[in-house]
This record gives structure tokens, sequence and C-alpha cells, in this order.
């Protein structure tokens, strides 16, 4: 196999605790993590020389920042490999949206390089590597919906009934970041205490979000009168569950035009995995 396109899904948040703040300054979450049948694309293509070469339209994510470089490093030089790769992205996701594209993108990077390049490492070695990347790529890597724990990396699977989701863009940016030094933050929700579906669910980071960014609230405000709606991670992105596609897209039709937004389902298997699997299978 030379070449290999792999989907990078998103993930939206749908609840969001914090429960403390380590030293280090990462923060202590509790979070449900589910994967959305709509992503960014990845077409890998194995290269003779050893370089590592991303093409996008957008020329700031051709360069060494970008995760998918990052991760692609890594596992080269993890794994002694002499073989390069040209990786063309074609972006879909918000960029710094809560609906981790980055992550994801560098968690499908580590997927498909571990079977072009034959380098087998088991999918809890690759999430090892992915954490070094960012708290959100584990759960990429790993592949199935979850509640995590600590700093997002201790993963609990759970198996949830499919919902339909719009999910809002407010045309605003909102750094990560910004919002984990905030001195407003709050820190201190207590761990959930007996099943997770009898819990009081929200996303501690919304309020402060909401007051720092009056668009953020207004979409919320917009979102709520179609269907129940919360912020995913530390923001900007929005989200509506709609148990119907057909009423997801009718609020989608009517988004005011200064947000952008997309329709999706969710799903329990990652559909990085479910690409990659079919595609290993064929062969
Ligand atoms: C908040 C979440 C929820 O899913 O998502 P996003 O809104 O970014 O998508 C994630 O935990 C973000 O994960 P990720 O974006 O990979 O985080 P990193 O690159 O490791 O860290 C970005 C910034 O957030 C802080 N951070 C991240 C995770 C965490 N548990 N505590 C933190 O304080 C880090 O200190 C850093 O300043
Ligand atoms: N492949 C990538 N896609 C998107 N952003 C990336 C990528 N690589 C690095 N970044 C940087 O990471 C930041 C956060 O990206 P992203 O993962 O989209 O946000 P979030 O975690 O909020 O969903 C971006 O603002 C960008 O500077």
């Amino acid at each position: 196999m030379s070449s290999l396109s792999i989907i990078a899904p998103a993930k939206l948040n749908l609840f969001l605790h914090i429960n403390g703040r380590r030293p280090d300054g990462y923060h202590e979450l509790e979070t449900l993590f589910v994967f959305l049948n709509y992503g960014d694309q990845l077409d890998f293509t194995l290269r003779t020389d050893n370089q590592i070469l991303i093409e996008c339209e957008n020329p700031e994510l051709t360069t060494q920042d970008n995760l998918i470089f990052k991760a692609a490093r890594l596992l080269q030089n993890h794994a002694n490999i002499t073989q390069g790769i040209t990786i063309k992205l074609t972006k879909k996701l918000p960029m710094g949206g809560g609906v981790g594209g980055g992550s994801s993108d560098a968690a499908t990077t580590l997927l498909a390089l571990n079977h072009l390049w034959h380098c087998d490492f088991s999918n809890e070695k690759l999430a090892e590597l992915g954490l070094q990347l960012g708290a959100d790529v584990p759960v990429f890597v790993k592949g199935f919906a979850a509640i995590a724990h600590g700093i997002g990396e201790q993963l609990e699977a759970v198996n949830l009934a499919p919902s339909w989701y719009l999910v809002v863009h407010p045309n605003v940016h909102i750094s990560t970041q910004a919002i984990f030094t905030h001195p407003d933050l709050p820190r201190s929700t207590p761990k959930i205490n007996g099943p997770w579906q009898e819990a009081k669910l929200y996303n501690d980071c919304e309020s402060l979000v909401k007051k720092l960014s009056p668009e953020v609230e207004k979409t919320l405000q917009w979102l709520l009168e179609y269907a129940p709606s919360r912020m995913t991670g530390t923001g900007a992105c929005c989200f509506a569950s709609f148990a119907e596609e057909a009423d997801a897209n009718k609020a989608l039709n009517a988004l005011p035009a200064h947000w952008q937004g997309f329709v999706a389902q969710s799903v329990n298997i990652s559909p990085a995995h479910l690409e990659l699997n079919a595609k290993l299978n064929l062969l």
C-alpha cells in the first residue's frame, strides 16, 4: 500500500466539568466525547525520501507548526523510519472551535502512518505518543466515544444512542489557553458520583466564554429556540441536538449568514477507525 485517504472527524464535548487544576497548570476534567461523521480529509502518499510535506489550500497549515507535521515527525523518529510522506489536507472543520480538528488531524496521521510505514504500534502506544501533542489526541487515536478523566486521556467507553447535531461556529476565535488560564473559570465541580446519565451536566467553560464573547451568547440563544444546546470544549462552536436529521437541516437553513454551521450525526466509533479498518480488510 503506498497511499491512503482517511477522514479526521470532529468531536463534541457533550458535557465538560472541571474538577481541579494540577501543579503543571493542566486541568482535571470529566468530559463526554462523542464523534461526528463529519471532518477534515487527509490523503497520504508515501515518499522515497524522508521528507514530510503538507499540501493545503491554506498556506498557514503547510508549516511545521501543523499538528499533522508534528505527529508524522514524532512517529518517524520514534520508529526510526527512513521513508517520508506527502499529506494533502482538505480542511473542513473550523479551527480553534472546540471540535478538535487539529487533534483529530494528528490522530488520523498517527493511525494512517502506523500502517503505511509498517510501525505496527498498538493504539495504546499511539495514544501515549499522541498525548505529547495534545490532551485531546488520545481519544481520537483510541476511537471510541468515552467519558474522559484526568486531563482527558483516561477513557471510559460509553455507548450512546445516535443523535443529529447542528454545530454552529460564531465567527469568533476563543483560545483554549486563554480560557484555561482565566481567573474566573470555575475549577471545582465535584466528580460525578453515580451514573453520569443521572447527574446535572453542563460545560464549565460556557458562562465565562459567553461573558467574554457576546457572539457565543447570541449563538446559544439562537440555537435554544430550536433544541437543547450547549458549547463544545472551550468554544467557540455550539451545538443543538435533534432526533431527526430534517429538523437539524431546517434550523441550518435558517442560520444567520454571518455564522457557519454543519449538520452531522454522532457515532460511538470514530469514522477514521471505520474507514481504516474497511480499507485494510479490502487488501
Ligand atoms: C478543552 C478541550 C476539551 O476537549 O478541548 P478544545 O476546546 O481545545 O477542543 C481539551 O481538553 C483541550 O485539548 P487540546 O486542545 O488537545 O489541549 P492541549 O493542546 O494539550 O492544551 C491547550 C491548552 O489548554 C490547557 N489545558 C488543556 C487540557 C486540560 N485538561 N487542561 C488544560 O489546562 C493547556 O494548559 C494548554 O494551555
Ligand atoms: N491540523 C490543524 N488543524 C487546525 N489547527 C491546527 C492544526 N495544527 C495546528 N493547529 C493549531 O491549533 C489551534 C487549535 O486548533 P483546533 O484543534 O482546530 O482547535 P480546537 O482544539 O479548539 O478544536 C489552531 O488555532 C491552530 O493554530
